[in-house]
């Protein structure tokens, strides 16, 4: 079995690959980071680390790489001949990675094949409807008619903390020992694949919002609010009173919006919240905030982890999400120059204000009152 997954970066090589594996596929990579591909085809194995007291350790086997920049022709042979397909890239690049996916499919159509599924291990809301709809783009309407018998785009949630690696061992990925990986069932094509690992839902959206919404809004209250604090990691912005307050408050409202929009039992909700606290202090675990913090534009979207939640506080529970506003607010502030959306971010505020820009990214209409409540906050 063959599973070709594009981007061998932290969650490829740390999760997805390492499960993948376990499960009995053979793993091909594909990226753009020459070194990385370099050394996957060089040691075909790497290793995989919890951290955590018992640094156990994992030894992926059996991987490979193909480098999509300079050999787009292995990648179309290696689509060709999958069992599955994932991606882990990040939102953005899904535009990128769909043309050279197209031209994989398009080819498999050609020579038959069996039904495929194609999963994007992202965080967003419908990443992999997201890839799908890039990749129709491109298609006519006799081949979206083929292409819609033969491969499916279940929509998924990955959890696990992988911070940004900087061990000796260039493939070396040390992770933590908690991970969540679900996918819709009812989207999928052919013949169930058995993942050890895979929690396969009927209903995605309570999964993926619950994950959104809860882990990556509380890591960003963590980040945004830690780095206008001053703090350099996501330990040390959470050792803070303050900071810790913040965020665990951010985590009460968004849990009154999921508990309210899904009947999530209030006390396991709790409980979900509390082991995630615990997740973002690990002490194994340096995770700096520019990695938590990538991207406000992209964190500041209508439909991501601090807007959606804000705007259901306001739209279901009739009240001000205080928190949630904090949190925006310090991403809004957030001027990283290495990040390029902070420096894009910061260059908006300088020329239409907080107000002007808040609108635009957020895609909050005038008079929607969680643009006064942030401004608030600043
Ligand atoms: N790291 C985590 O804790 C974590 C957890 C859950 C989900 N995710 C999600 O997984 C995705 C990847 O995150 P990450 O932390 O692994 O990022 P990363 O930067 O470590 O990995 C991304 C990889 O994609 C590669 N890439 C970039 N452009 C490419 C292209 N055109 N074709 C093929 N590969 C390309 C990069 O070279 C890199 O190796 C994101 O959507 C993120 O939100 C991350
Ligand atoms: O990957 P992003 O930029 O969407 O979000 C940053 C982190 O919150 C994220 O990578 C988490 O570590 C991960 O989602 C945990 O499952």
């Amino acid at each position: 079995m063959l599973a070709v997954h594009f981007g061998a970066g932290n969650i490829g090589r740390g999760f997805i690959g390492s499960l993948l594996s376990a499960a009995g596929y053979q793993v091909c990579f594909v990226d753009v980071n020459t070194e990385v591909v370099q050394l996957l085809n060089e040691k075909k194995e790497y290793r995989v680390v919890l951290a955590s007291e018992n640094t156990e350790e994992i030894v992926v086997k059996d991987v490979h790489a193909i480098n999509s920049l300079s050999n787009p022709e292995a990648v179309i042979e290696a689509i060709t001949n999958a069992d599955l397909i994932t991606t882990a890239v990040g939102p953005n690049i899904l535009k990128i990675i769909s043309d050279l996916i197209a031209s994989g499919l398009r080819e498999r159509v050609d020579l038959d094949r069996k039904p495929l599924n194609i999963i994007a291990c992202e965080n967003m809301i419908g990443g992999s409807e997201f890839l799908k709809e890039n990749i129709y783009e491109k298609l006519n309407a006799e081949e979206q008619k083929r292409f819609d018998q033969l491969f499916a785009f279940p929509n998924a949630a990955v959890d696990r903390i992988v911070p940004n690696q900087t061990n000796e061992d260039k493939l070396m990925v040390s992770v933590e020992p908690f991970y969540e990986w679900v996918v819709d069932r009812s989207a999928m094509i052919g013949e169930m694949p058995t993942i050890e690992g895979i929690t396969f839902v009927d209903d995605l959206k309570p999964f993926i919002e619950r994950k959104l919404f809860t882990v990556n809004t509380g890591h960003a209250a963590a980040a945004y609010v830690g780095y206008r604090a001053g703090f350099k990691t996501i330990k040390d912005a959470m050792d803070n009173e303050t900071v810790y307050q913040t965020v665990k408050e951010t985590l009460v409202e968004t849990g009154s919006v999921l508990v309210k929009q899904y009947g999530f039992s209030k006390e396991e909700h709790q409980k979900y919240i509390d082991k995630i606290l615990g997740r973002f202090t690990n002490p194994y675990i340096n995770d700096e905030i520019p990695r938590v913090a990538r991207g406000p534009l992209r964190k500041l979207g209508p439909n991501d982890r601090l807007i959606s939640p804000a705007k259901q506080y306001f739209d279901v529970l009739n009240g001000e999400p205080e928190h949630l506003a904090t949190t925006i607010a310090a991403a809004l502030q957030y001027d990283y120059l290495q990040d390029e959306e902070a420096v894009i971010l910061q260059e908006k505020v300088k020329t239409q204000g907080y107000k002007e820009t808040l609108k635009e990214v957020s895609g909050l209409s005038e008079g929607h009152p969680l643009i006064d409540l942030v401004l608030s906050k600043i």
